[in-house]
């Protein structure tokens, strides 16, 4: 199995458990790891046969501009379902950071892992 890994994407979202956190969007970050195959993009050289990162990036930051979660923790899931919607995509670990949420801290976040089991997207060989 190979892995395919995209760095510190920028997402902005409604996200808090307290009130003032539901009245703008928040930058976060999110690194996932995809487990993917790649011997046949390789093979002939056709984005067809990837996962495409740049148009999974684009569903990612659609999807969390349009929620509006409490816990960092549902947002990561719901992002983990979409990763595993994608076409050739085994299982994810997804790291989704909130950096303004300590002050104390340079940054909090969660990281959880999903197999492609756990959502009904189906894996295209
Ligand atoms: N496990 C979590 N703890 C907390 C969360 C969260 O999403 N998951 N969120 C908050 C607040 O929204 C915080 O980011 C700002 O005070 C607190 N704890």
């Amino acid at each position: 199995m190979d892995t395919l890994f995209v760095q510190e994407l920028e997402l902005r979202a409604v996200i808090g458990v307290h009130d003032w956190e539901r009245t703008f969007a928040q930058r976060l970050r999110v690194d996932l790891v995809l487990g993917v195959t790649t011997e046949m993009a390789a093979k002939t050289d056709d984005l067809a046969h990837a996962v495409d990162y740049a148009a999974l990036a684009e569903r990612l930051q659609a999807l969390a501009a349009q929620s509006a979660c409490e816990l960092i923790e549902t947002l990561a899931a719901r992002l983990a379902d979409e990763v595993l919607e994608q076409p050739g995509v085994h299982w994810v670990r997804l790291t989704l950071h909130k950096p303004g949420a300590l002050p104390a801290a340079k940054s909090v976040g969660i990281t959880i892992e999903r197999p492609i089991e756990h959502s009904a997207g189906e894996v295209a060989s």
